[in-house]
């Protein structure tokens, strides 16, 4: 792997679920559950998991917007403090995440100008950069976000994430909220921008073709740890822990006779209030065992890849 600009090593979140009479945490949901991720320059990482598994907590850790309870973290740019520097965020919605008051230029231009572009004139001129890098057109920047399309609105966004010349750029489901015509187009230019300016992303989806599209490398979550890293590929066609399989079968397919099938072995996400003893997954997996009751360490093999199971690839691949 190339250099790794971020480590994150047995990270634990949790947030208080219930307080008694005095204001005291009862009760605390456990969001990530020791947590071990590399992030390397250049590299696409995608984030795959059902709903509730912890992604959108990663996401908020690596921009700063909540800390640990415990675990380290190893930050290239910034050795002595936890997250947010040098990080930025693409959202699902873009028209939630501008604000609607300010003209494009200025939300392009948000993140830098208290450090060096603070004035006027620098900052136009970096947006204008910005905007034909991005496929605004540099004549619309004064106008404000709500006179432009979910597409455009989503290269608004991209454009300010880019304008703080961040090292990792967190996407969050980027395309979700778009039409389907146009989801393509700003894949694309994520893809685009990623080799002209050597970014790093992280690509938090649901979609297992976007990731597949995207992504160099995938971690599978569940609840609140990796239970499966590797090579894009390897992890989709060939999973070796059995809940990476459950969630590629559970993939709607127009095809697919047995979905309702799948999905009915797939089950419900267990509480993360109590957390289940041993591998988090057993009560859910076909193969389970008795040897299953233990604590399931997240194994690595020479290539990088890894897999939380003491029994990984005991499961057939995913129907084609
Ligand atoms: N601020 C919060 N306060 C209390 N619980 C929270 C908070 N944020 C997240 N959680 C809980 O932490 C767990 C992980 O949530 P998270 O939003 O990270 O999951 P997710 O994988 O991003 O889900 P989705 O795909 O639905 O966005 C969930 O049980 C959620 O209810």
């Amino acid at each position: 792997m190339s250099e790794i600009l971020l480590e994150l090593e047995n990270v634990h979140v949790n947030f208080p679920a219930r307080t008694n009479w005095r204001g005291k945490v009862t009760e605390r949901v456990h969001a990530l559950n020791g947590l071990d991720l590399q992030i390397a320059r250049g590299e696409t990482l995608g984030i795959v998991g059902e709903s509730g598994c912890g992604k959108s907590t990663l996401a908020q850790l690596l921009m700063g917007m909540i800390k640990p309870a415990s675990g380290a973290c190893h930050h290239a740019r910034s050795p002595n403090s936890w997250l947010g520097s040098g990080m930025q965020m693409v959202f699902q919605d873009p028209l939630s995440s501008l604000d609607p008051r300010l003209p494009v230029w200025r939300i392009i231009t948000e993140p830098v100008w208290i450090q060096k572009h603070n004035n006027e004139a620098q900052r136009r001129e970096l947006a204008q950069s910005l905007a034909l890098l991005t496929g605004i057109r540099p004549e619309y920047l004064d106008r404000l976000p709500h006179a432009f399309s979910g597409g455009q609105r989503q290269r608004i966004a991209i454009a300010r994430a880019l304008s703080a010349q961040p090292d990792i750029i967190v996407l969050d489901e980027p395309t979700s909220a778009l039409d389907i015509s146009v989801q393509a187009q700003i894949l694309n230019l994520l893809v685009k921008l990623q080799r002209e300016r050597q970014l790093t992303y992280v690509l938090i989806s649901h979609n297992v073709s976007v990731v597949r599209h995207m992504s160099d490398r995938v971690a599978v979550m569940y609840l609140g740890q990796i239970v499966e890293l590797g090579a894009t590929e390897q992890v989709l066609t060939q999973p070796r822990h059995p809940y990476t399989r459950l969630l590629l079968d559970s993939v709607p397919r127009v095809d697919r006779s047995l979905e309702g099938e799948l999905e009915d072995k797939k089950g419900e996400l267990p509480g993360n209030r109590q957390l289940p003893q041993g591998c988090y997954f057993h009560d859910r997996c076909p193969l389970a065992t008795e040897g299953c009751r233990q604590p399931q360490p997240l194994i690595m093999d020479a290539s990088g890849a890894g897999v939380r199971c003491w029994r990984p690839g005991l499961i057939s691949p995913p129907v084609p």
